[in-house]
């Protein structure tokens, strides 16, 4: 195996909760409020990603973020001991505190945007933080992000690492959800697909009206120069907006590739044709699989209820497709149909693998928001933190992690309890430990 795909999963944190954060997501706002188990999610997470490992895929974890995260609350003016500090947030500025206490970087697809090596100019493979500007609770990841990934990618020869876009809605950045690589093979020149919802200086332009278009054009554009990403290996597309009003928040709701595939939905895009021409012309004369799901097969609604297209494809290494999806596309009369039957057709796509990954789900998560891709050859592998990696050990330590430090069950009430704040560090620095990361979070610094 000299180049593949690896996946790193989020690992997600002692404070996993649904506090309805996200407009425009239906999912976070229908189970706000919920009771939430932040170690059935952690361990539904890590089971995925050991099945992963079992496939003979290469798959690794990307540590959470340091929550509640006290640092901000302090820098918003409440003062005092943590217990103070957590008791004051909560009663005076409850929406505020919600934010601060999410562990939303548990889907690692908003983490970055990655170029394998075979696409950029100096020949490493990129990195760029999203910014995440468009949800507050979001916004507080990029700066630990990047020191997690510069953590995890620790090699000057084979990483670059750039800092996140300016912290402002015109470059709002949402990472890996709004990009999809097509590629013949992993370690050939690829093509990136850029997704975004809006033109931050264009008014012109088409954009949703109901629901916010997180992701702009401007900073995709700027992640590609970052990149040193060819003008021929690049392609724009604009989201549909009428999706993006429909709930469909991320373009990795609406569609997914993998090396010569692209599934997407009919109305995923806006401009349809002119851009998949663009993409065929740019893919040269490999063969190129377009699967288009028609409206008429699955709605968009039941797209955005069961995330058919927030689905991971991925290569096996027998050089056939499966797709890892969420048991709520098996639970769904018409997506489990269409699914039955793609794996019939004349495309590389021929598994289905179903997943329960509901504790991620109820936030509006799905398979494909939970990890971050990075193609890879095997020698920038041998570059990468090897206790990220997912093998019979290291998943026997982070299920015992989880199973040691996680609370079963998590509601509103509890996320003030300062007795969860010292759990939470505590599991952390255990983490860091077992991960070998070095003083990544605040309160290590
Ligand atoms: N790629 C999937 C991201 C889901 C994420 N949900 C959330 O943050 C919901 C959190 C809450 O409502 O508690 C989001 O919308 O960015």
């Amino acid at each position: 195996m000299q180049q593949f795909e690896a996946n790193f999963d989020g690992l997600v944190g002692p404070t996993h909760n649904y506090a309805g954060l996200s407009f425009g997501n239906v999912a976070s706002l229908n189970n706000a409020n919920a009771i939430s188990s932040p170690k059935n999610a952690a361990l539904q997470g890590l089971a995925k990603a050991k099945a992963l490992s079992d496939m003979g895929m290469v798959q690794g974890v990307l540590a959470p973020q340091e929550r509640p995260d006290m640092e901000t609350l302090r820098r918003l003016g409440f003062t005092g001991s943590s217990k103070n500090v957590l008791e004051e947030a909560s009663k005076k500025a409850r929406e505020v505190f919600l934010a601060c206490c999410s562990a939303s970087s548990m889907w690692t697809a908003n983490a970055a945007t990655v170029s394998p090596s075979a696409d950029t100019q100096d020949g490493k493979i990129h990195f760029t933080p999203a910014n995440l500007t468009n949800k507050f609770h979001r916004s507080l990841e990029p700066e630990v992000t990047g020191r997690i990934l510069q953590a995890t990618f620790n090699d000057d020869a084979c990483f670059a690492h750039h800092k996140h876009l300016p912290d402002n809605e015109h470059f709002g950045d949402e990472g890996a959800a709004n990009h999809t690589r097509l590629c013949s093979e992993y370690g050939a020149p690829g093509l990136e697909l850029f997704v975004y919802g809006r033109h931050a200086f264009d008014s012109t332009k088409p954009a949703p009206k109901r629901f916010p278009a997180r992701h702009t054009y401007e900073a995709c554009e700027a992640v590609a120069r970052l990149h040193g990403l060819s003008d021929e290996g690049v392609v724009y597309i604009q989201q549909n907006p009428d999706v993006i009003d429909q709930g469909v928040f991320h373009n990795d709701v609406i569609a997914v590739g993998n090396q010569n595939v692209l599934f997407y939905h009919e109305q995923a895009f806006y401009d349809t044709e002119t851009k998949l021409d663009e993409i065929r012309r740019k893919f040269g004369d490999s063969p190129l699989h377009f699967i288009n799901v028609p409206t008429q097969a699955v709605s968009v609604q039941e797209a955005v209820k069961t995330y058919l297209f927030n689905t991971q494809i991925i290569t096996l290494p027998n050089g056939e497709m499966a797709i890892i999806a969420p048991t709520e596309c098996r639970d769904s009369a018409s997506v489990s149909a269409y699914l039955d039957e793609l794996v019939t057709l004349d495309t590389p796509i021929k598994k289905v693998h179903y997943f329960d990954v509901k504790e991620s789900m109820r936030n509006g998560g799905g398979p494909a928001c939970l990890r971050l891709r990075v193609a890879m050859k095997a020698q920038e592998l041998s570059a990468v933190n090897p206790n990220v990696l997912i093998n019979d050990d290291t998943y026997a330590g982070l299920t015992n992690w989880v199973k040691k430090h996680y609370r079963d069950s998590l509601s509103e009430n509890d996320l003030r309890d300062p007795q969860l704040l010292i759990e939470s560090r505590t599991a952390l620095d255990e983490l860091t430990q077992l991960l070998n990361l070095g003083s990544v979070y605040p309160f290590q610094r």
